[in-house]
């Protein structure tokens, strides 16, 4: 049984005690009140226990909370002490989120989340989500179904563990990227958190520390084959169709092919989306068309002249070279020629034809036009492209060196580097090393967060191009607008949103990606353009929002927000 004291109640303790010795057992919990009283769990006869004298009103408990947050040396407790924060009192966890930004989200998120992961056998203490395993085939319907909240739910994020983020196959201990993620929902556009269902698929893990570590959580089986795969993915998405009428599923750091074939398998029977892909895609979309402006300002080379060099070919780079494409096509270049202005590394060096047999999903951007031999050295390739922008979606740490940003900055008045690998240990470089090397012209996003930087008296913001700034409005848009699918008009639409959200402000200051304390406005602006996005393709199910002109909209997408 849970009581909640509201100010009312205030006085009637005495009442209160009487009560609790005539019951048994009686739990109590605490909800975010403007006054609310701690009792904790009772056995009879005694009186409470952890009945504090004192109101705690919302305020001082706030303060406590984040003293409590501060007074942690490592990040790695200050994650564990906000997934139990989250767990005892999920108002005060979010307002925490809401207030502190900067200072929470490299918490709850990368680049904290990928030790979490690492860890999540060692510091697991309940269950937080749903849990699947390859062994429940067959069952799946009937497991999906015990989720407690089955008529509430609206947004999933699904992991199979394979490749989170760049520390690879970490089996069911994926868990808290699905968690962060979700948290990054509500907290980003106010999906309200009962709508929320995090999911780890486990299929078995091909990590060999993790199968010989006793306390590791999931089966102690090697990945099951492709063939398996796709049928228990196909009895996967059937059945949570069944049981969740009105969700949106995103996929999250599946392994690469598996990332492309279930997106395509699904992409046009579910509402669903691949963050890695299309998420990745959209925000580094969003980066790159305010970044090609300060750039082009610079040079005075029309944006249509620009070529972006990819480290990396995995699921996110093939994934926002897709994206790219629609910046080139903006600037009224043929399909072939946006093409052209793309070019792709992955660990074997410079993609193209004459290379021999590649991936189905490396073969769009694979040269035409060079027939030499292997390009593997990241200067010679740079020097034989001579990139404007150079994009790191590799896992490899300090791939961009000295040598790397200075040949960059020697082709460019203002070179545009992006190291978005995570985290943050496998960023491609460092904020400080891209400002100094390119003797502060450098034009600058990463994956995971880095602090400001002074260099020769002025100050320097780095962006985070990260999908964290996409998914929010995207999903809020998706559930709002009830869209059957997520169409490729939809993404372009939450990019070229947020690449529209930065204040004069943020302007001024060359940033290219707006300031995350901001978030909820801009999941706002995002989520308004995609229901028109979802309008226009004709695939959005709720048709009322149709009505609405843009401010009426943007008010009704406001009050949908849930406010802790
Ligand atoms: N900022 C953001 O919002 C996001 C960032 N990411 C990050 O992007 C990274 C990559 O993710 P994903 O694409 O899914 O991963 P993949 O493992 O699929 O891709 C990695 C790519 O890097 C290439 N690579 C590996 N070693 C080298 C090397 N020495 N030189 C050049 N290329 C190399 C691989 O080559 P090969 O194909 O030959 O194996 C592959 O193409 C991760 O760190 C992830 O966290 C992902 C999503 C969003
Ligand atoms: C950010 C993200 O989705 C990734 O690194 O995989
Ligand atoms: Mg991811």
């Amino acid at each position: 049984m849970t009581v909640v004291l509201t100010p009312y109640w205030s006085n009637g303790v005495q009442k209160l005690r009487a009560m609790l010795q005539r019951k048994h057992t009686l739990s109590f919990s605490r909800r975010a009140s403007n006054f609310h009283r701690t009792l904790g769990t009772l056995a009879p006869p005694k009186l409470p226990k952890g009945l504090t004298p004192t109101v705690l009103d919302d305020e001082t408990h706030y303060a406590r909370c984040l003293a409590q947050l501060r007074s942690k040396d490592k990040p790695l407790e200050k994650y564990i002490y906000l997934s139990q924060l989250k767990e005892h009192d999920h108002h005060m966890f979010y307002k925490l989120c809401l207030h502190n930004m900067p200072e929470i989200t490299p918490l709850i998120y990368t680049p904290t989340v990928g030790d979490a992961c690492i860890q999540y056998s060692h510091i697991y203490r309940k269950p937080e989500g749903l849990y699947l395993s390859y062994k429940d085939k067959g069952n799946l319907g009937k497991i999906i179904r015990n989720w407690p909240r089955l008529n509430d739910a609206r947004i999933s994020v699904v992991t199979d563990g394979s490749r989170i983020l760049g520390l690879g196959d970490l089996g069911i201990n994926g868990m808290p990227i699905a968690i962060g993620k979700l948290s990054l929902y509500v907290a980003g556009a106010g999906i309200r958190p009962d709508s929320t269902v995090p999911i780890v698929l486990d299929l078995g893990t091909n990590n060999q520390a993790f199968l010989d570590d006793p306390l590791y959580l999931g089966l102690r089986q090697k990945r099951i084959s492709d063939e398996e795969m796709n049928a228990f993915m196909d009895e996967f998405m059937h059945e949570m169709s069944t049981a969740f009428p009105k969700l949106l599923v995103q996929f999250e750091d599946f392994s690469t092919d598996h990332a492309f074939s279930y997106l395509e398998r699904f992409r046009n029977k579910y509402p669903v989306f691949n963050d890695d892909i299309q998420g990745t895609g959209a925000v580094v979309l969003s980066g790159f068309l305010n970044a090609a402006k300060l750039s082009s300002a610079a040079s005075g080379r029309p944006l249509s002249s620009h070529r972006i060099l990819f480290l990396g070919s995995g699921s996110a780079g093939v994934g926002v070279a897709m994206q790219l494409m629609s910046f080139f096509k903006l600037q009224g270049l043929s399909e072939e020629e946006a093409r052209d202005r793309i070019s792709l590394v992955d660990s074997q060096g410079l993609i193209y034809n004459a290379r021999g047999p590649m991936a189905e999903h490396k073969k769009f951007f694979s040269r035409r036009d060079y027939a030499g031999p292997p390009l593997t050295n990241l200067i010679d390739i740079i020097e034989h492209v001579k990139p404007t922008a150079l994009l790191g979606l590799s896992t490899i740490k300090s791939a961009f060196n000295q040598q790397v940003i200075e040949a960059m900055a020697e082709l460019n008045p203002r070179p545009i580097i992006f190291p978005l690998s995570n985290p943050v240990r496998l960023s491609e470089c460092e904020f400080h090393e891209a400002v100094t090397w390119s003797k502060g012209q450098v034009i600058f996003a990463s994956g995971s967060p880095f602090p400001v930087q002074e260099y020769q008296g002025r100050t320097y913001y780095p962006g985070q191009g990260n999908n964290m700034y996409i998914f929010p409005g995207l999903g809020l848009a998706a559930i709002l607008s009830r869209a059957s699918t997520v169409t490729d008009i939809m993404v372009e639409a939450s990019s070229l949103g947020l690449a529209d959200s930065l204040t004069p402000e943020e302007r001024e200051l060359d940033m290219i990606y707006p300031r995350v304390e901001r978030i909820r406005d801009i999941s706002n602006h995002i989520a308004c353009a995609v229901i028109r996005a979802a309008q226009k393709a004709g695939v959005d199910r709720n048709q009322d929002l149709r009505r609405m002109n843009d401010a009426q909209l943007s008010d009704f997408v406001k009050s949908r927000m849930w406010i802790p």
